[in-house]
This record gives structure tokens, sequence and C-alpha cells, in this order.
């Protein structure tokens, strides 16, 4: 992992025009990727992962979505950017990875010729180049017939197969950032498994910064190198892997890591609080916006204007709920997650 910065998002406003007025989804976020780190943006449904994402391809409708903020890649300023000269960038050396392969892909279209599509449009390669470099990318991705998948359309692929598709075509280029939305949450268990391994080994190969956007903490201490927790639109928590599962400490983080399945106990599965992120039109936009979610909180443990602080070196928790925080059945200062 290196410590050049590769996306640098600044104080990023993300809004929605809801009937007359505007909502931010994503609210004031600031948070950098180097080049080759996974970074992993956690939270429920709803807290504005996708929108922040979306704002780094720019993808959101124009006409009812206001950005305000700086995001920083590789030197260019992509908010200042038309359309023509963002699609240079997408594909290229921005790879996306959506939830739903299936839509992602042209149904009308051989597999082979997708691949081969993104190349035409950002490099400069003959067909046979083209070609050959579409059957590489299909071994890569773990295609077990090259030949075969280059001529079959998306409908006649598994789903899993599909997502190793979308997968190909987002390397093609060599991007030096991956943006993964959700890129295993539409398949099965086990074959979601098999795409966060791929997905691994080729970060490994390539050495592409990632973000992760997910809602699985499995999937992500298994991939990430950073975590930037996401409540109501904003970072709750953010530090290196290893800390957020070790030494969790904002309140939604310590719950969330209680809603791992697998391996945890019934005390365990009692940590985890209850409730939804609000909708957009009734966030709360003053003070801690997870208090509606801890009532047996005192009052005075929030503050009044939580922002990101830097308790210890790269790890930065908002608001100071979290410092005597505790499940209703626990004493102030106990654990509920495993130290060991
Ligand atoms: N284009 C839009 N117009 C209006 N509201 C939107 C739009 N896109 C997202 N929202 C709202 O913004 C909030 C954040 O949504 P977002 O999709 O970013 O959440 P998320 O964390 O990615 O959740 P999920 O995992 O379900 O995708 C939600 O309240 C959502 O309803």
């Amino acid at each position: 992992m290196g410590n050049t910065p590769l996306l640098q998002i600044r104080n990023l406003c993300t809004s929605f025009r809801i009937q007359e007025h505007y909502h931010a989804a994503v609210d004031d976020v600031t948070l950098t990727i180097n080049e080759n780190e996974v970074v992993a943006i956690v939270g429920e449904s709803g807290c504005g992962k996708s929108a922040l994402a979306l704002s780094v391809m720019g993808l959101h409708p124009k006409e009812r979505t206001k950005i305000d903020g700086k995001i920083d890649f590789n030197g260019i300023d992509l908010l200042s950017l038309n359309d023509q000269k963002l699609n240079k960038i997408r594909g290229k050396d921005i790879g996306m990875i959506f939830q739903d392969p299936l839509s992602a892909l042209n149904p009308l279209m051989r597999v082979g010729k997708q691949i081969e599509e993104s190349m035409s449009y950002h490099l400069k390669l003959s067909p046979s180049q083209k070609k050959k470099r579409t059957l590489d990318l299909l071994k890569q991705v773990g295609i077990p017939v090259p030949e075969r998948t280059y001529m079959q359309f998306p409908h006649e692929l598994s789903g899993g197969m599909r997502q190793r598709i979308v997968i190909a075509i987002a390397i093609a280029c060599e991007p030096s950032l991956i943006i993964a939305d959700e890129p295993t949450t539409a398949l099965d268990v086990t074959i979601q498994a098999q795409i966060m391994d791929l997905l691994k080994d080729l970060q490994k190969q390539l050495k592409t910064g990632i973000v992760l956007i997910t809602h699985d903490l499995g999937v992500v201490s298994e991939m990430a190198d950073r975590v930037a927790v996401m409540y109501a639109g904003e970072i709750v928590e953010m530090a290196d892997v290893y800390t957020i599962f070790h030494n969790p400490l904002h309140p939604y983080t310590r719950s969330l890591l209680n809603s791992i399945p697998s391996s945890k106990s019934d005390a365990d599965r009692l940590h985890v609080i209850e409730g939804i992120v609000p909708p957009l039109t009734k966030l709360p936009r003053t003070g801690c916006r997870f208090k509606s979610r801890i009532p047996w909180i005192n009052q005075n443990e929030h503050e009044e204007n939580p922002v990101l602080q830097e308790i210890e070196p790269n790890h930065y928790v908002r608001c100071s709920c979290y410092k005597n925080f505790h499940f209703p059945d626990q004493k102030v200062g106990e654990q509920n997650y495993d130290i060991s």
C-alpha cells in the first residue's frame, strides 16, 4: 500500500432535489484513497455510500443533483469536467463494478465484444490485439473456457460468471482506481466468496486502488486496508481495518460489528442497535445524527456540533458519545467486541 494520494475527496456534499428542496445524502465527506489501497465504505442501506460513489463517477442526474466540494483524481478536478472529458477517465483510469452484473451488461451483445468495446473506446489496439487481450482477461478473471465465453451472451452465464465479465471490463484498461459498489450483494453466498477472492487477487496483481462499498463487514475484514463508516451522510468513524475490528469506538461501528452473522454469540446479537437510517427528508441536520438510535444515552454525552476528530493517529471518530457508550444491558466501558 502506497501513501501517494490517488483520489482526494474534500468536503463533498451531494444533495438531491426532492419536491422543491435539496437534501444532502452525502454531507461534508472528506476522504483520501492512496495508490494501491483498498478503502471500504460501510454502513446500512440509505447512509449515502452509493451517492458518494456515483458523485466520484459523475453519474448522478444533473437536473436534480447539486454537488459541492472537491474530488481530485490524480491531480484532475473531476467535478470541473464535462461528460466528454469524464468519459475519457471512466472505464479507463477508473473502473466500475456495480451490484447487479446483469444490468451492467448489454443483453444483446456477445461477452467478448462488450469487453472489446471498452478497450476500443480507450486504447488504440488492432482487432486481433483486442481479441487476444479479451481472451487473456477472461482467463485472468477465472473463466474456464475463454474462447467459448467470448461468443456467449450474458443470459447464458451464471450470476457469478457475469460478475467476472463485469470485472474483466473494469480492469480491461488497467485503471489505477476501481469503484466497487456492493460487488457481491446480488450473488449466492458461496459465489460471493469466490468473487471477493478474485477481486483481492486482481488488486494484488494490478496494484489498483479500490473504493469498496459494502454493508458486509465480513468482506471488509478480508480485503480493506482502511475503513470509513458512514451514517446518515457523514463519516462517523475512520481507521485502518485492524483498528476498526479491534478497537471500534463509535456506537454505530460497534453495532455494525455485532451484526456480522456467524460466530456471534446471542449476547453479541443483543448489542445491535435497532432502527434504520432515516429518509433524506427526515435526517437530523444538527447535533449527533445517531442520537435518536441510542436514546438510553444521556443527552449531554453528545456534542452540539460533532466533527470527525482524530483521537489517536489515523483513527477518527465523530461525537463524544462514544466515550461512555454502552449497550442497554452493558456497563460503561464493557467491550462488546472481540479484542483477541
Ligand atoms: N437520485 C436520488 N434522488 C433522491 N434521493 C436519493 C437519490 N439517490 C439516493 N437518494 C437517497 O439518498 C440516501 C442515500 O442513498 P444511497 O443510495 O447513497 O445509500 P446507500 O448507503 O448506498 O444504500 P444502499 O446500500 O441501499 O444502496 C437515501 O435516503 C436515498 O433514498
